[in-house]
């Protein structure tokens, strides 16, 4: 019996948790170049963890160190509790697949055959595949969408194409633990979903998932936990939120981001800033909704030190501040403004270089608006607060703007900024 007739939904994985895999102590080296060390983490059955970090950072060798193809200096890798240092390279493989970050192989297979081929674990030298093994192998080319291309050669399809025939053969070896290394390298963006989709369908399922990927944005939206790998070592590792933030990628890319939150989702939102200066200017933003809410995040990216309100609560750009750490005024929806909470946010504009209205701005703010000695309006302006005499610039122009605006020089005398406050 070669095995492999089950299918996916009846994976002997689900409904088992716990840890299934573990790395501890991890050191791998190529000659006297050490490439990661002190490496630890561990993968709870049933979970997706993406592997991220910048190019050279080690995620293609820790993958291989996981599969057993590459021996580490130190460390061991257990898979279901046992070290695969233990277990004959057969048995990994009926623990562990894998698809390469590559995809230009050079066999001339058919689709098919190629994806025959996850089935070698499961059968002896002189063995042929069973029924078992062929429906395995049907079921894999559906999941991954290659039936269609079954009879083709392997080396007549284009890349994304490949990559999915790859994961097919993948799933066709039926193991508990896959690892993927760039399974959307190749991919266009709806391949690039309908894949992360699959595999957190499979994850749901039973199976656990391990991936190195560098869309940061589709790692924080499909996986469960992200290992950060930069500098020769695990940097951050948690939940997406917690190791996407400015401060870790700045430490891991040596880049400016400016991390916001996905719509519709609470995963983290990275967006790359160009190198730029820093906009020294301390800058409070009255407005609403996604224009108030994208200027913050543009002049937060810039550099600004930046205030907010008053803002009902729950808008989208009360929201934004906040997740931005800025000092943000807020009244409760559909209330009105009360003097004290006026006086905070007209505290807050004197002691700005500038106010910068975005969005719909009610007659309320009018005092806050004019409390400010300069005043920007976003384009389009849509402010009620006429009052105030403005000029009015498009969102990419406003930290060009501002930065031209003089700082007030009594800087140094001006409240300062609490993080983040509602009220
Ligand atoms: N066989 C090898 N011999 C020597 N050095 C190697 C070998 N394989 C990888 N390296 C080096 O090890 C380091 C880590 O490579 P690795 O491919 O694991 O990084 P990565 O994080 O997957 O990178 P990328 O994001 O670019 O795919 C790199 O500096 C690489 O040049």
């Amino acid at each position: 019996m070669n095995g492999g007739a089950g299918s996916d939904s009846a994976d002997p994985e689900r409904g088992r948790s716990g840890p299934i895999l573990d790395v501890s102590g991890l050191a791998v080296s190529f000659g006297d170049q050490s490439v990661v060390s002190d490496v630890d983490f561990s993968v709870d059955r049933g979970s997706l963890v993406g592997l991220v970090g910048p190019n050279g950072a080690g995620k293609t060798t820790v993958l291989r160190t996981v599969k057993g193809t590459l021996d580490p200096d130190r460390g061991t890798v257990r898979v279901d509790g046992e070290p695969i240092s233990d277990r004959s390279a057969k048995a990994v493989s009926r623990l562990v697949a894998s698809t390469p970050q590559g995809t230009a192989l050079s066999f001339d297979f058919s689709v098919r055959q190629t994806v025959e081929m996850g089935r070698t674990p499961h059968l002896g030298r002189f063995d042929r595949m069973d029924e078992g093994d062929r429906q395995a192998v049907e079921r894999a080319m559906e999941r991954a969408s290659v039936a269609q291309f079954a009879d083709r050669p392997f080396t007549s399809l284009s890349g994304g194409e490949r990559q999915r025939v790859l994961l097919a053969r993948a799933l066709a070896q039926e193991t508990p633990v896959l690892l993927l290394d760039e399974p959307t390298a190749n991919l266009d963006i709806n391949h690039a979903v309908r894949t992360l989709e699959l595999v957190r369908t499979l994850v749901e399922d039973g199976k656990t998932a391990v991936a190195a990927i560098h869309d940061l944005n589709l790692a924080a939206r499909y996986c469960d936990e992200l290992v950060l790998l930069a500098g020769g070592g695990i940097r951050a590792a948690g939940r997406p939120a917690d190791v996407l933030t400015s401060d870790t990628l700045r430490d891991a890319f040596d880049a400016e981001t400016l991390v916001t939150t996905q719509p519709g989702t609470d995963a983290p939102l990275v967006t790359p800033l160009p190198e730029q200066e820093a906009v020294d200017r301390r800058v409070h933003v009255v407005g609403t909704g996604k224009p108030a809410a994208s200027a913050v995040s543009t002049l937060v990216g810039a550099g600004c030190q930046v205030s907010v309100g008053v803002v009902p609560a729950g808008d989208i750009a009360a929201e934004r501040a906040q997740d931005l750490d800025c000092e943000t005024v807020t009244v409760p929806a559909f209330a009105g403004i009360d003097d004290a909470t006026r006086g905070r946010a007209v505290e807050l504009a004197r002691a700005a270089d500038a106010v910068v209205t975005a969005g719909e701005t009610s007659d309320g703010n009018s005092p806050v608006v004019e409390a400010a000695g300069t005043c920007l309006a976003v384009e389009p302006d849509e402010s009620t607060c006429t009052s105030a005499a403005h000029d009015t610039v498009p969102l990419a122009a406003l930290p060009a703007a501002v930065a031209s605006l003089p700082a007030a020089p009594e800087r140094d005398a001006k409240p300062t900024l609490r993080q983040s406050t509602t009220d």
